[in-house]
């Protein structure tokens, strides 16, 4: 029983401003070296690191300095043909996580063109289990994960009339626990990130009524620290990351002013890195493409007008919502 809480301790000497234009200048230099050992060893989830980077980007008003052409045609050249899924980097296989993070890059350049639309639609439906679940490749793991994967993806593409989504949302449901909170499959423990899974797929499927909100956001908002930081579960230790899990849950459910945001504000800012530029899970760590994504996010949440407005759902610009008419459920 640990009777000291994990936590983090801010110095004074921490960032107390937002550096724009270091985090812009950080991700525009970011995976240039293509031989540096990080950059090599990422190759599993470029794709990913792409919409991180572009998304980012996009919420600064930066993504002019990001080489769209490149990007597009390295897209283009990452879908399978006879499964029509795309990969995380050429020669991998295709998979959920990495179909979604392409998708919703073309979405934000609104090139949706570049790939086999129908083939994505097929390769996602092909996924769905009798139980409504989804695997998250041929080799058939399930988790929370790749069903707010298929919905997400999907709806961006106007094709949910491709999976059974009462099904879908059935099993997401049948993954609550009595805290109100869910984890990757029936029976899991509850965990911030699964959380904004499930209700990120309850919210696309205009079925948040089925949540425990009270319960549920009384969960998400224990979840704050006294150095103002987040975490993923009980007596763990703050991530910047886990602001965005978090916050992003309580704003679909409408309870974002549950956390004291001045103080969240706070640790955000303090995991820059002032000199490298980008923000890091924890101050003083090495900042990446992943944890800059999400303190911009999570600072568009909490109102800071520098950065564009994101949509909680999506994870994406609001403008790129908006643009393709989707209308995500919050509650009321
Ligand atoms: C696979 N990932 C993770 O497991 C990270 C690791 C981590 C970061 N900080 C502490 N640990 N954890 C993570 O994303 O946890 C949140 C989570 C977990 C499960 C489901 C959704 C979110 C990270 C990559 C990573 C690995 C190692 C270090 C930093 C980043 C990752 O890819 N996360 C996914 C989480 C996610 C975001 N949106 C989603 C939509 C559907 C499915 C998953 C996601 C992502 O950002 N996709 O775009
Ligand atoms: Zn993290």
């Amino acid at each position: 029983m640990s009777f000291k809480t994990k936590d983090v301790t801010l110095s004074d000497d921490r960032p107390k401003t937002l550096l724009l234009q270091k985090h812009s200048d950080y991700l525009a230099g970011y995976g240039l070296n293509k031989d540096d050992y990080e950059f090599c060893m990422t190759e599993y989830l470029r794709m990913s690191g792409i919409y991180w980077s572009l998304t980012a980007m996009e919420l600064m008003d930066q993504s002019s300095r990001m080489p769209k052409d490149d990007i597009i045609s390295f897209i283009s050249s990452c879908q399978d043909n006879e499964s029509g899924g795309i990969s995380a980097s050429n020669g991998h296989d295709p998979h959920m996580l990495y179909t979604l993070s392409a998708v919703q890059v073309l979405a934000m350049y609104d090139r949706l063109d570049a790939i086999d639309v129908e083939g994505v639609v097929r390769y996602v439906s092909s996924l769905q289990q009798e139980d409504g679940s989804f695997f998250g490749d041929m080799w058939g793991e399930v988790d929370t994960r790749f069903s707010f994967c298929a919905v997400m993806c999907l709806s961006l593409l106007q094709r949910l009339d491709a999976i059974d989504v009462n099904k879908a949302v059935d099993f997401v449901l049948s993954c609550m626990n009595f805290d109100g909170g869910f984890g990757s499959k029936p029976g899991s423990e509850s965990h911030a990130g699964l959380i904004y899974c499930c209700v990120g797929t309850l919210s696309i499927c205009k079925r948040m009524d089925a949540l425990k909100a009270a319960e549920l956001a009384w969960w998400l908002c224990e979840r704050q620290l006294p150095s103002g930081g987040l975490n993923g579960r009980p007596e763990k230790l703050p991530d910047l990351c886990y602001s965005w899990w978090v916050m992003s849950s309580l704003s679909m459910l409408n309870r974002i002013h549950w956390v004291d945001k001045k103080n969240l504000e706070q640790y955000i800012l303090a995991c820059q890195d002032a000199e490298t530029g980008g923000f890091s899970d924890r101050p003083g760590d090495i900042t990446d493409p992943f944890h800059t994504l999400f303190g911009l996010a999570g600072l568009s949440l909490l109102g800071n007008t520098s950065i564009k407005r994101v949509n909680p759902t999506y994870c994406m610009p609001q403008e790129t919502i908006d643009r393709l008419n989707l209308e995500p459920q919050i509650l009321q």
